[in-house]
C-alpha cells in the first residue's frame, strides 16, 4: 500500500507567498476586553466537560496584547504573508450592526494591521474562522436562514473598515468542519448533535453567505480596493485501499464528492452539489425514513452565483486515508458512515499527537491534482498545512520532517504536475487553543509557555526548517 517518493531540488517560483496562520479565538484571548461580545467558543470552553484539559480560550497565547511580538516572529522566519482572522464578536457584540459596532475592536484590528504593513508583510484575513457572535446562534446560528444576511452585512463592514489595507480575503476556514463537528456531531461549539440535517442546512447557508459576499466585493469594493476574495475548504486525500477494485475507486471518488465536493462543486464547479453527494443523501435519507433528501437545494439563481464565486482556491491539507466502501450506519453516526465508506491508515504513516493527524505527504500531491483538474485549474494557496506533537517540545523532529516533506510534493506537483498553487502557510504560527483537545496537542513552529503569565514564545526546530526552506524558496544543493 506504499507510494514511492524521491526528494527533488528546485524553487516554487518568483511569485510563490509563504506565510504562516493563526486564527482569532486559538490566539488572542482578551475574550471580554474593549467591548468583545462572547462568542459560540468562549459559551462552549466554558461549559464543563466539552474541552479535554478543561481549559479555554479566555487567555490563549495573548496575541491581543503581543500581537507584535507575533509579528517580529513571522519577520524572523522570513515570510511575506500572515493569515489570520477577524473575531466577528470583537467587531460586531451583538452579530449586527443595528446592535452596535464596537469602535475598540476596529481601534485594535486597524492597529494591528498597520502593524502587519509597517513590517512589510501582506495581511491575509479570515472573516470566519469558527467564533459566531452567540447572540446570533441564539437565534438558531448556521441553522437560520437570517445568518446569511448578518454574514454578508458583516463582511461589508469589514471590506469597509479594513479594504484600503486587506487585499487578500477568505470568507470561511473549513466550513464541513465547523458546520459538521458544530452542528452534527456536536464536539465543536455550539455543540449541536443532528449529524443528518442540520450541518447540511448550516453548509447551505453558508454556501449563500459566501456567494453573495464574493457579489458584495465585486460590486461595492473590487474597484477601489483591488484585492482578491477566496475560500478556504479542508479535506483528506482518498485513495482506494485496493487500487484494481473499482468498488474501492468508486468509494474513494465519493469520499472525495461529499468531503471536497460538498462545498467546492458549488463555489469552484457547476454551482451546485455533487451528482454522487445527491445521490448519496438521497439513499440515507431513505434508509431512515428522512422525507425528501436532508440535502438542500440550490435555486438555478443561486446556481449562477455560487458558480466562479472565488478567485482562489484556499485548501487545509492534514491527512489522508485509505478508502473502501461500508453499509453500516448503526450508532454513532459518523462522518465516513453517513459518506457510506470506511478509512483505514497504514501503520508506516507517523501519527500525529491528534488521534486523526497521520502524516501522508503524497496524499496532498494527489489531492492538488485532483482539484486542478476537477475545477478547472484554480490558484491554489495551502491556507494550512502542520502537525502536532506533545506540549512543550522544541526538538520537534517529527515536524520538521512533515513540513519538509509536505513541501517536496508540492514542489512535485507545481514543477511536475502544473497544478497552479500559488502560496503556502504553515499552521501554525504558534502554539495555540486546539478547540476541543485544549492545549493538549501544539501546532506551532514557535513554543508558547501557557503558564507563564508572558506567554513566552520559544522558536522549535522546526522554525529554523521552515524559514530555510522559506529563504530558498524551495529546496536547493548546497
Ligand atoms: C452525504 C454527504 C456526507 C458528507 C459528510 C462530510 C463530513 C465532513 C466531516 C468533517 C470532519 C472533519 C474532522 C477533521 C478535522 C481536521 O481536519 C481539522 N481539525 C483541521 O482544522 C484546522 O486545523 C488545525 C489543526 O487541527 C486547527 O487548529 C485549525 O483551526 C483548523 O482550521
Amino acid at each position: 500500500m506504499s507510494e514511492e517518493s524521491s526528494y527533488i531540488f528546485g524553487h516554487f517560483g518568483d511569485d510563490f507567498k509563504w506565510g504562516a496562520a493563526t486564527a482569532s479565538y486559538q490566539i488572542e484571548g482578551a475574550w471580554n476586553i474593549d467591548g468583545k461580545g462572547q462568542s459560540i467558543w468562549d459559551t462552549f470552553a466554558h461549559t464543563k466537560g466539552k474541552i479535554s484539559d478543561g481549559s479555554n480560550g479566555d487567555v490563549a497565547a495573548d496575541s491581543y496584547n503581543k500581537y507584535e511580538e507575533d509579528i517580529q516572529l513571522l519577520k524572523d522566519i522570513g515570510v511575506s504573508h500572515y493569515r489570520f482572522s477577524f473575531s466577528w464578536p470583537r467587531i460586531l457584540p451583538n452579530g449586527t450592526e443595528e446592535g452596535g459596532l464596537n469602535k475598540k475592536g476596529i481601534e485594535f484590528y486597524r492597529k494591528f494591521l498597520k502593524s502587519v504593513v509597517d513590517n512589510g508583510l501582506v495581511p491575509v484575513a479570515t472573516l470566519y474562522h469558527w467564533d459566531l457572535p452567540q447572540v446570533l446562534q441564539d437565534k438558531g446560528g448556521w441553522i437560520s436562514q437570517d445568518i446569511v444576511n448578518h454574514f454578508v452585512n458583516y463582511a461589508r463592514i469589514c471590506f469597509r473598515e479594513f479594504g484600503d489595507i486587506v487585499k487578500f480575503w477568505i470568507t470561511f476556514n473549513e466550513p464541513t468542519v465547523f458546520t459538521f463537528l458544530g452542528y452534527g456531531v456536536g464536539t465543536h461549539a455550539p455543540g449541536i448533535k443532528d449529524p443528518l440535517n442540520s450541518p447540511f442546512k448550516g453548509g447551505h447557508n453558508v454556501i449563500k453567505a459566501h456567494a453573495l459576499t464574493y457579489k458584495l466585493y465585486n460590486d461595492e469594493f473590487r474597484k477601489d480596493n483591488q484585492g482578491i476574495v477566496g475560500i478556504t475548504l479542508n479535506s483528506d486525500w482518498y485513495e482506494p485501499k485496493d487500487s484494481n477494485s473499482d468498488k474501492d475507486k468508486r468509494a474513494a471518488d465519493l469520499g472525495m464528492q461529499c468531503k471536497l465536493g460538498w462545498f467546492a462543486n458549488p463555489i469552484f464547479g457547476d454551482g451546485d452539489y455533487p451528482q454522487a453527494m445527491k445521490v448519496r443523501a438521497r439513499s440515507v435519507s431513505a434508509m431512515l425514513g428522512f422525507p425528501g433528501s436532508f440535502l438542500p437545494q440550490f435555486t438555478p439563481k443561486e446556481i449562477e452565483l455560487n458558480k466562479g464565486s472565488a478567485d482562489f482556491f484556499g485548501l487545509n491539507y492534514y491527512t489522508s486515508r485509505y478508502v473502501s466502501t461500508c453499509q453500516d450506519f448503526s450508532e454513532p453516526v459518523t462522518e465516513a458512515k453517513v459518506i457510506g465508506i470506511e478509512q483505514h491508515s497504514d501503520p508506516s504513516w507517523k501519527q500525529g499527537e491528534s488521534e486523526w493527524l497521520k502524516s501522508v505527504p503524497w496524499g496532498l500531491r494527489k489531492l492538488v491534482k485532483w482539484i486542478h483538474s476537477n475545477y478547472n485549474a484554480p490558484d491554489i494557496y495551502i491556507t494550512e498545512n502542520g502537525f502536532s506533537d506533545k506540549p512543550g517540545i522544541i526538538e520537534d523532529t517529527d515536524r520538521c520532517d512533515y513540513l519538509k516533506e509536505h513541501l517536496q510534493e508540492l514542489l512535485k506537483a507545481k514543477t511536475e504536475d502544473g497544478v497552479n498553487l500559488k502560496g503556502y502557510f504553515v499552521w501554525s504560527l504558534i502554539d495555540n487553543f486546539e478547540w476541543n483537545v485544549g492545549y493538549l496537542e501544539r501546532f506551532g513552529i514557535y513554543h508558547v509557555d501557557f503558564e507563564d503569565p508572558a506567554r513566552k514564545r520559544t522558536a522549535k526546530k522546526s522554525a529554523t526548517v521552515f524559514s530555510e526552506i522559506v529563504k530558498n524558496n524551495g529546496f536547493t544543493r548546497n
